[in-house]
């Protein structure tokens, strides 16, 4: 008989890319496994997910917001609708496991799943877990994590360190460097700066390489620029001003395999994920750590990097002032790109999907 298996979570990038990864290392693995997926309604993850090719389910799920705010108040009320709603999907679908990426949606699906007696598995992404992860793992079967020390958030024997699943495209991606070029309209000619903000968008990246655009299309390199959505209005507004066509902005990227393939030299944030899939990519990376994320966790990410020799970290403080300089010394510099690339890929997990596909399958007896 068919597998079924949810994948619930999402909110960002950072949580529905990796749950896309499972997804496709479990139908790899057993073809005819039926995956669904619950997410938040009005999330990335609605929009995503289906143009990954997978169902998708909505809870009238939402976070706390840190302002005083009247919509606060009804959040128990969409707490109770939430786990309703889950009870509902679990029984329609009869999962034989349930699988929790992190963000709003994994909470109520994953405790009615586990109420319902169906064996739950957890991927924890970052170095530090959040609050409803804790909560989750008392009754998780399993806990696949990317870096270590976990146990100080997790039952000990439930931990399994995979790595960070990351879709498969992303491998292999110097083979397709001439695709990318074609795909983005870039000069085969000219060295590529690859900016990505992470799927926010990161405010002072783009304000910094706002400020040095015209120094690196002087300096005769071309730019792809992942703005995120609030930005990109500004973006394309400082290159028509420059009045250049070395420059692509975008506010997101669905073909990230081809932006890695084109990608000389990145900077990025130092979400979880971004940094497994440069680690996947061996890309030179220069990291801008998002100072204000839990227990400053992506300073973490980028420093596990740094202390092997394997990235360039730049604070966000220090940012515009000196990333558009860093990062034209590190595109005029081939040695230590070559230094870089090999070291940020000896930290690379390229079977983390498919060991965690591996665990789900295992929790079905
Ligand atoms: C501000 C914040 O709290 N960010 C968190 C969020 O980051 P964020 O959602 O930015 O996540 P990551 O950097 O981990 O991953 C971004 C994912 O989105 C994809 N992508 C991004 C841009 C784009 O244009 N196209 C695209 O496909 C990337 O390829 C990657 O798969 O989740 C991460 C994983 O839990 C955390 O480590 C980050 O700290």
């Amino acid at each position: 008989m068919a597998r079924r298996i949810i994948i619930s979570g999402g909110g960002t990038g950072g949580h529905i890319y990796p749950a896309i990864a499972i997804a496709n290392a479990l139908q790899h693995r057993e073809p005819d496994t039926e995956i669904l997926f619950v997410g938040a309604l009005g999330k990335m993850e609605m929009e995503k997910v289906p143009r990954a090719g997978y169902q998708i389910v909505g809870l009238p799920i939402a976070g706390i917001k840190r302002s005083l705010s009247i919509e606060n108040l009804t959040l128990p009320f969409k707490m109770l609708r939430s786990l309703r709603k889950a009870r509902e999907v679990i029984r329609d679908f009869r999962p034989d496991v349930a699988v929790g990426v992190g963000g709003f949606a994994s909470g109520p699906l994953l405790m009615m799943a586990s109420m319902a007696g169906i064996p739950t598995l957890i991927q924890e992404q970052n170095s530090y877990a959040g609050i409803t992860n804790k909560l989750l793992a008392k009754r998780a079967q399993k806990i696949c994590v990317a870096y270590p020390g976990m146990e100080a958030f997790f039952p000990k024997e439930k931990i399994t360190m995979l790595g960070n699943p990351v879709r498969s495209d992303i491998t292999y991606v110097h083979l397709k460097r001439a695709a990318a070029l074609e795909h983005f309209g870039l000069d085969e000619r000219l060295k590529t700066l690859f900016v990505m903000g992470g799927s926010l968008g990161a405010r002072s990246i783009n304000e910094s390489i706002t400020a040095g655009l015209d120094q690196l299309v002087e300096g005769g390199y071309q730019v792809l620029w992942q703005t995120g959505k609030n930005d990109i209005d500004k973006a394309k507004a400082a290159i028509d001003k420059l009045g250049t066509d070395r420059v692509k902005a975008f506010d997101f990227i669905y073909t990230m395999d081809l932006a890695y393939a084109v990608a000389d030299v990145v900077v990025s944030r130092a979400g979880a994920l971004s940094v497994s899939e440069l680690c996947l990519a061996a890309k030179p990376s220069i990291l801008v750590p998002f100072p204000y994320a839990s227990e400053d966790h992506q300073t973490k990410n980028a420093m596990n990097l740094v202390d092997s020799n394997a990235a360039i970290l730049v604070k966000d403080s220090d940012a515009r002032e000196k990333l558009v300089d860093q990062a034209l010394a590190l595109l005029d510099d081939v040695t230590r790109q070559r230094e870089l690339q090999t070291n940020i890929n000896k930290l690379a997990r390229p079977s983390a999907a498919d060991d965690i596909a591996a665990e789900v399958l295992k929790l079905i007896q």
